[in-house]
């Protein structure tokens, strides 16, 4: 037993707005916790929610050198808590999906030769092609998109292909962007990372691979075959595969961590580094889903994920390589206004205070009185429209709602949009289904009643609401354990279960059945208007 409880493993999340870390033991008990916040603890890059928003409000980036620096003062934060790192045996990571990282001519020898007196972003400072990274935020790559799907045979056919059809986000439409304005950067480009491989390169000293669970949302990899396909890189930008590298399995031990950390922090000479890979697949593993279970992350962005065995792509949703079961798929639908509308919808109606919206979200009832309120502040992703839509019980467009009314159409729209979506994909809600929350809206137990009502069906949540980082640690663990030959739900069959947050108010089935509907309706009804317009 002492042992187990005298190893460690280390799961890092590089999420939208902060960097974390979470330490467990070999009891897969967490024993170590920490953030660096990109807008708080990192003034100097004047980020707002860890990004920058570009003048023409849809070019949207991070300094690179940010994420570098965040990961100094995180290091050097749980030095000064006395983390010991000595016992960690092996780490892994992930990041927010989709963004990218040009490593610039040379930036591998100066990787392979970190001076340990020195901190990485001083020595890193010199070794980016582009600065500021595109992250899943931007939307400026229409022209990119609608290329790439004409290049392949249409939006279907690239999906049947990369498992989603093009998105501006997706990272083969940024570099075709950066290829296409930036040629000077793009040719003085040696590598590009994503932002998890970008992680997972630092602590390696050396260009990690691209897993092929982040590498999904690429639109550049048959998720398949699991290899990049040769018509979606040629319709991308030239000599692209030299630039990303093969791509590997996300239980792929890649190597031992780098000198650097050795020298400076005290990590074991032969601590390992198991692939990094997106934020939503790591939480997948943290959550430790299972079949029949739906998964909804209320982060920075909003996502629903399922466990799937059998992928049909589609246009609507993604379909995503499993992190931690090779013959397995993810399904995952995306919302870019999640967290950061509550925040200003919180702002605007409830004095900027959580326990004022909640208690707003208490004495309301439920289906609000027939109101339907659905924003999107920055154009949404599912579906791709823009704009504030408030409609009162007869369907007639409104001007405004009360505060109290304001609150819980927010959050009532943003979950009948999940429930309304996922059937779309197929998904039904039977008998034992659970609903597994996480990220940091999933702290709070109004919103999680709202969840739990609009589906039906109770929501779970794990002790901590950082899944990624707990799902990485976990994934650190299967990683040494996977060259064994064991499965992950072996190797993390002693961690603690999701506990029982809420349940189903009884009524709600009857409430919100006719509303599904209208808002489905509403929704298509505004996805037309913003076609037309
Ligand atoms: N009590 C709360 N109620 C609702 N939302 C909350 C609460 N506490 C934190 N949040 C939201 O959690 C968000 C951060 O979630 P997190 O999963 O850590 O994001 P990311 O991983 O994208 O950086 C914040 O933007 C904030 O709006
Ligand atoms: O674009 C997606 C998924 O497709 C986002 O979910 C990003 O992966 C950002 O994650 P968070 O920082 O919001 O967790």
């Amino acid at each position: 037993m002492a042992a187990l409880t005298d190893s460690c493993y280390l799961g890092f999340d590089f999420s939208t707005q902060q960097l974390k870390v979470v330490a467990i033991d070999g009891n897969l008990q967490v024993t170590h916790q920490s953030n660096v916040q990109f807008d708080g603890n990192l003034p100097e890059f004047r980020t707002h929610g860890g990004v920058h928003i570009h003048e023409n409000g849809v070019t949207v980036t991070s300094p690179v050198l940010m994420w570098v620096k965040a990961l100094d003062l995180l290091l050097e934060k749980m030095k000064t808590a006395g983390f010991d790192f000595s016992r960690v045996k092996a780490i892994s990571g992930s990041g927010q999906q989709h963004g990218s990282v040009y490593w610039k001519k040379g930036a591998r020898k100066t990787l392979q030769c970190l001076d340990p007196g020195r901190y990485l972003h001083s020595l890193l400072q010199n070794s980016f092609a582009v600065q500021d990274s595109p992250v899943w935020m931007d939307s400026s790559t229409a022209e990119q998109c609608k290329s790439l799907e004409c290049a392949v045979g249409g939006a279907q056919q690239l999906a049947n292909i990369t498992g989603s059809r093009a998105y501006e986000r997706f990272t083969a439409n940024q570099i075709a962007k950066i290829y296409g304005l930036q040629q000077d950067r793009y040719n003085d480009t040696e590598r590009i990372s994503l932002v998890s491989s970008f992680a997972a390169s630092l602590f390696l000293g050396d260009y990690a691979p691209v897993d092929y669970s982040d590498g999904s949302g690429m639109n550049i990899m048959d998720i398949f075959t699991k290899q990049w396909s040769e018509p979606c890189l040629k319709a991308t930008a030239p000599q692209l595969a030299e630039k990303l590298g093969d791509p590997t399995p996300p239980t792929a031990v890649l190597g031992v961590v780098s000198p650097y950390f050795v020298k400076r922090f005290g990590f074991p000479g032969d601590c390992k580094v198991v692939a990094f890979t997106g934020d939503n697949p790591g939480s997948l593993a943290g959550m430790r889903l299972q079949e029949g279970d739906i998964a909804v992350s209320l982060g920075t962005s909003d996502t629903v994920f399922l466990w799937i065995k059998e992928p049909r792509p589609m246009v609507e949703g993604h379909i995503f390589c499993n992190p931690v079961d090779f013959q397995s798929y993810m399904a995952l639908i995306c919302y870019k206004n999640g967290s950061l509308t509550r925040e200003r919808i919180r702002n605007k109606c409830a004095r900027g205070s959580w326990e004022d919206f909640s208690s707003a979200l208490r004495s309301s009832p439920m289906g609000n009185n027939g109101n339907i309120g659905i924003y999107f502040d920055a154009v949404e992703i599912t579906p791709p429209a823009l704009g504030i839509h408030r409609f009162d019980q007869h369907d007639k467009e409104v001007a405004a709602f009360t505060l109290e009314v304001e609150i819980r159409a927010l959050v009532e729209g943003q979950f009948l949009a999940k429930r309304v979506h996922a059937q779309k994909l197929g998904y039904r809600i039977i008998q034992g289904t659970r609903v597994l929350a996480t990220g940091g809206a999933s702290s709070n137990k109004d919103i999680l009643q709202v969840l739990s009502d609009v589906f039906n069906a109770p929501v779970y949540t794990i002790d901590l609401a950082n899944s990624a980082c707990l799902g990485c640690a976990y994934r650190a663990v299967h990683g040494l354990a996977a060259e064994m030959g064991m499965s992950f739900a072996e190797a993390v069959s002693k961690a603690p279960g999701a506990q029982l947050a809420v349940k189903p108010t009884p009524g709600a089935e009857k409430v919100y059945g006719p509303l599904l509907k209208r808002y489905a309706d509403l929704e298509e009804k505004i996805l037309r208007n913003t076609m037309t317009s």
